[in-house]
């Protein structure tokens, strides 16, 4: 039976303590998937994050015939692919995660083939998959539509001179773990530069692939026979880091984050966060986020890595409610990533899109209503909101949050935060 997942926030309290960083979704992801290549041996992913993406992506790996233990306690996964057999990829699973297209290269690998019905995640625009299948079919796979699916045989794959007409960050871990596989040598221009991308190559490369050139825009890898088993502790996440930061901003307080030095992995979004008046500090293995004074408007404009990321300008957009002035955003990656704005005015924010940009001007006095979260990252910027409006706020559709974000209220119970968890029939 479906339940609907609320999360009731109540504002007006300066958050204040130390929060554990979850391990990087968009690293654990490829990872799960590429663990699939292993043809022996068992994997062991160590700092996997408890959000049901990684619950889907197990499923699927199951499905197609891993053998997965999922230790959440220890957040760490233990797979064994020895027995991937099965080519057919479920919509009703697949549809549920933007993460699924990084399981057709393993399989067609594994089995020869792979049918496909689709990926899912953040309803932000088209979000094509073309760059994928392109690539693939440069490789020497053949691809065709059958009804609503797409069916993928590998053929005799060869390597080849691969691009990304952007650098897309799923497009680019699916080619890498294709040509790892590949006899002869890959080159792809374009790739993406995101710190989780380096992650998965150093995962890959662990596993006995040869890649070279991560974070240079330009990959080149030659294909190998085999992959083994090994394992890897998956890096923190940038984005769950940002967002515990913004909610100290947002509260004017300050939080100490553990799990990895993170401001390395902001790039432009740590100087906007400082030039809007948040401290940010590493000490050792801890960084810590401060707000005391004003918030100041800001303008950006989202980019790939190092740009400022499009997974932090919804909680930037709710943040900039705060600052004493106007703020300019330019959302440049997904063609429809505003579904916040709406939310945000029912809660007294002045906010107008025209096209990819977004105009901010606060502050404003926000009170809490029920809203609803669209997406994962509306979702977590409507809690920020919740945070320092009066009343209470219900977010709803909450099980959006938590495909993205685990155990989100004891991490900010534990800063001060009034936050609780309303499961509905
Ligand atoms: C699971 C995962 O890692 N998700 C992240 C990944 O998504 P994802 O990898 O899907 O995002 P991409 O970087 O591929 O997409 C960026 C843009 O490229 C377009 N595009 C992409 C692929 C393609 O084949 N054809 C095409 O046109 C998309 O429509 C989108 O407009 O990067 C996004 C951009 O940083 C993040 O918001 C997501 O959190
Ligand atoms: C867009 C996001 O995720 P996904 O690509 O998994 O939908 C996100 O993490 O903000």
């Amino acid at each position: 039976m479906m339940t609907e997942v609320r999360f009731h926030v109540r504002g007006g309290t300066a958050l204040r303590g130390t929060a554990v960083i979850q391990g990087a979704k968009n690293a654990a992801l490829p990872m799960i998937a590429a663990a699939l290549l292993a043809t022996e041996g068992r994997t062991v992913l160590r700092n996997v994050p408890a959000i049901a993406d990684v619950a889907r992506a197990v499923e699927l790996a199951r499905l197609v015939g891993a053998t997965v233990e999922y230790h959440a306690g220890d957040r760490l996964l233990i797979i064994d692919a020895s027995a991937v057999a099965n080519p057919l990829l479920p919509a009703e699973l697949t549809r549920r995660f933007r993460g699924s297209v990084l399981f057709l290269s393993p399989v067609l690998h594994r089995c020869g083939e792979v049918t496909y019905e689709g990926a899912g995640g953040c309803n932000l625009g088209t979000r094509g998959l073309d760059f994928h299948y392109r690539g693939l079919a440069r490789l020497g796979a053949h691809i065709e539509e059958r009804g609503s699916a797409i069916w993928i045989k590998a053929g005799q794959l060869r390597g080849s001179e691969l691009y990304l007409d952007t650098p897309s960050h799923t497009g680019t871990e699916s080619l890498i773990i294709a040509a790892t596989l590949t006899p002869g040598r890959t080159v792809i221009e374009n790739v993406a530069l995101e710190p989780e991308v380096l992650d998965v190559i150093a995962f890959l490369n662990a596993m006995g692939a040869r890649i070279t050139g991560g974070g240079t825009g330009r990959v080149v890898i030659d294909g190998v026979d085999q992959l083994r088993a090994v394992e890897h502790t998956i890096m923190p996440d940038r984005i769950d880091a940002g967002v515990l930061c913004m909610a100290a901003a947002i509260t004017g307080g300050q939080v100490t984050l553990v799990g990895g030095d993170v401001i390395d992995h902001f790039g432009v979004a740590k100087h906007k966060l400082e030039q809007m008046g948040v401290h940010l500090a590493s000490s050792g293995a801890v960084t810590t986020a401060t707000r005391t004074g004003p918030l100041h408007p800001i303008n950006i404009i989202t980019d790939t890595h190092p740009g400022f990321a499009t997974d932090l300008q919804p909680s930037l957009m709710a943040l900039a409610t705060q600052a004493s002035g106007t703020s300019y955003l330019r959302e440049r990656i997904h063609e429809a990533r505003y579904a916040l704005v709406s939310e945000l005015a029912k809660m007294g924010a002045d906010i107008t899109v025209d096209g990819e940009k977004a105009v901010v001007r606060g502050p404003s006095t926000l009170s809490g209503t029920e809203v609803v979260a669209r997406d994962l990252r509306t979702g977590i910027s409507l809690v920020l909101a919740g945070l320092v409006a009066d009343g209470e706020t219900v977010v709803t559709n909450g099980s959006m949050i938590e495909r993205g974000h685990s155990d989100l209220v004891s991490r900010f119970v534990a800063l001060g935060a009034g936050i609780s968890r309303e499961e509905l029939p």
